[in-house]
């Protein structure tokens, strides 16, 4: 087991996390203060598959929105190797973050957000296009990754509003990984599925390497930790406890 990955070259990361410090104030409790991340170092490289695993509360989704910045931290460094060569994503205009946010890296919530009256196809194809697909290409990746999601075709006009958890979830999954960028967060991207999708989804998220892409992903689901990640990031407390490869550090913290 290690507490510093051999492989955390800063240089030819896709993505380097230092010192990343996030709190919430409740205004409505008396400006409580709870603290969420203190002090998160990590990097991910091309083609690596790290997992994030830990308690409930621990601070991983915290951790994946200060990454995409849903959440601004409160401190530390979160940096973006792009097309352009790297970027500081804590302080970058809002406009140059949506650019990036559309074609080099992308976020796969637990919750599908699609504007209303908008059908699978089109919105895994919007993405696409965002993605630098011109609209015929953009399509035919919708359609190829629903098919692979098994998303049956009669729903692909159906407004998402009326989806099910595990068809809404399939049609997420669908967009993030269409034309995928070269970094993919993913937060508990199979936790609403049956068996049967569940693997079609794992089957296509372990594909995601072989193109190139570098994914950071929750999951609590200790199985497909197993199946997909190269490496397993243990969080607790709003830090990374450990981190090693996953038969190593899953098989400590059994
Ligand atoms: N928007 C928010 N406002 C206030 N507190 C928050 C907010 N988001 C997260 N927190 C708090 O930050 C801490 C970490 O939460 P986070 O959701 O990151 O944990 P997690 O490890 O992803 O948990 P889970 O596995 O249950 O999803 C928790 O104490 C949580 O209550």
């Amino acid at each position: 087991m290690t507490t510093t990955h051999p492989s955390s070259r800063t240089q030819d990361a896709v993505l380097s996390v230092r010192a990343l410090h996030k709190s919430f104030t409740l205004h409505s409790i008396d400006g409580r203060i709870v603290p969420s991340l203190h002090g998160v170092d990590l990097d991910v490289h091309t083609g690596e598959h790290v997992a994030l695993a830990g308690p409930s509360g621990a601070g991983k989704s915290s951790l994946l929105r200060c990454i995409y910045r849903t959440y601004l931290p409160d401190s530390g460094s979160v940096r973006l190797r792009t097309a352009a060569g790297p970027v500081e994503l804590t302080t970058l205009g809002d406009r140059e973050m949506a650019r990036l946010r559309g074609r080099e890296f992308g976020y796969v919530s637990q919750f599908l957000a699609a504007p209303p009256r908008t059908g699978p196809l089109e919105v895994v194809a919007a993405t696409g296009r965002r993605r630098g697909l011109d609209r015929a290409e953009a399509r035919e990746a919708a359609a190829a990754a629903l098919h692979r999601l098994n998303l049956d075709e009669t729903l692909w006009d159906v407004d998402c509003g009326v989806l099910s958890g595990g068809e809404r979830q399939r049609v997420n999954l669908a967009a993030g990984t269409v034309e995928p960028p070269r970094l993919l967060l993913l937060d508990e991207p199979v936790s609403a599925l049956d068996p049967a999708n569940r693997e079609a989804a794992l089957a296509l998220i372990d594909s995601l390497a072989g193109q190139g892409v570098a994914v950071l992903a929750v999951f609590h689901d200790m199985d497909a930790i197993r199946q997909l990640a190269s490496r397993v990031v243990f969080v607790a407390d709003g830090r990374i406890a450990r981190q090693g490869a996953p038969a190593e550090l899953l098989e400590a913290v059994a």
